[in-house]
């Protein structure tokens, strides 16, 4: 770990904490074997069905037209896309707008990691300020922390947060200027953020910009290198955090 009790110091005094979701807070499996097959499903459904129905017409609007020449074009190219995990806008739009259905009507409730719940309350009874930064369309963050699972019932973490942070808000999560642009709409400096990540070029892009960024090691994420172990801090927890 890279000087650990300098890059501690700066954890214990900044005042934002902007979160990644998939591999951070949930699990990579809830998101791929969960969301992202509940809207390929239903969009097949759709797709085959209703394909004439200005409704769908509208959910596929986004995509480019030669994507959607038919059914099964356009169900190909969705499955090429979620099965490789590309980030793409039009995509994550129309999984949000799936979703908000699966959500609405109970099909959806989200996990999060034991650690979560606890930590981020206590995070914010801290005074720190949380955010989101996620390659998922804000819409879909806002139906994801809106039906949390907690023991045996759900609550809406939403109030949690006080900004949710999209590619088409922010830029990509792989560029340096997007944490800036991140950090100049908090209206914080980037020493004053820490971004906690799964993702390894993530982390470069937002230290680059200046963000503390902590890697988080979850079950089922990719194995680490021993190289991005000894660039960045690495927790398997948010309460390995002080
Ligand atoms: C609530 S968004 C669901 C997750 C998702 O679609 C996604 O792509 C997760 O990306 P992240 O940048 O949070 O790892």
């Amino acid at each position: 770990m890279p000087s650990m009790s300098i890059e501690l110091n700066r954890w214990v005094q900044c005042r934002t904490v902007l979160l990644d979701i998939e591999g951070t807070i949930s699990s990579i499996s809830f998101v791929k074997d969960v969301l992202y097959a509940y809207a390929l499903d239903r969009l097949t459904t759709l797709a085959r069905h209703s394909w004439d129905d200005p409704a769908f017409q509208d959910l596929i609007a986004g995509f480019p037209e030669e994507t959607k020449a038919d059914a099964q074009t356009l169900l190909a190219h969705v499955e090429d896309l979620t099965r490789r995990d590309v980030k793409a806008v039009y995509l994550k739009q129309l999984q949000g707008k799936i979703w908000k259905t699966g959500y609405d009507n109970g099909d959806l409730k989200t996990p999060l990691f034991d650690d979560v719940i606890p930590t981020l309350g206590a995070w914010k009874g801290a005074g720190k300020t949380l955010a989101v930064f996620s390659s998922g369309s804000v819409q879909a963050q806002l139906q994801f922390f809106s039906v949390v699972e907690d023991g045996s019932t759900t609550r809406d973490l939403k109030p949690l947060f006080a900004a949710h942070f999209d590619p088409t808000i922010a830029g990509s999560k792989l560029e340096t200027k997007s944490y800036e642009k991140i950090c100049r709409d908090l209206g914080q400096e980037a020493a004053e953020v820490t971004f906690l990540t799964d993702n390894v070029k993530e982390a470069e892009a937002a230290t680059d910009a200046g963000v503390l960024t902590i890697l988080v090691d979850r079950p089922g994420n990719a194995p680490l290198s021993q190289e991005s172990r000894a660039r960045f801090p690495v927790i398997q927890k948010l309460t390995d955090l002080p």
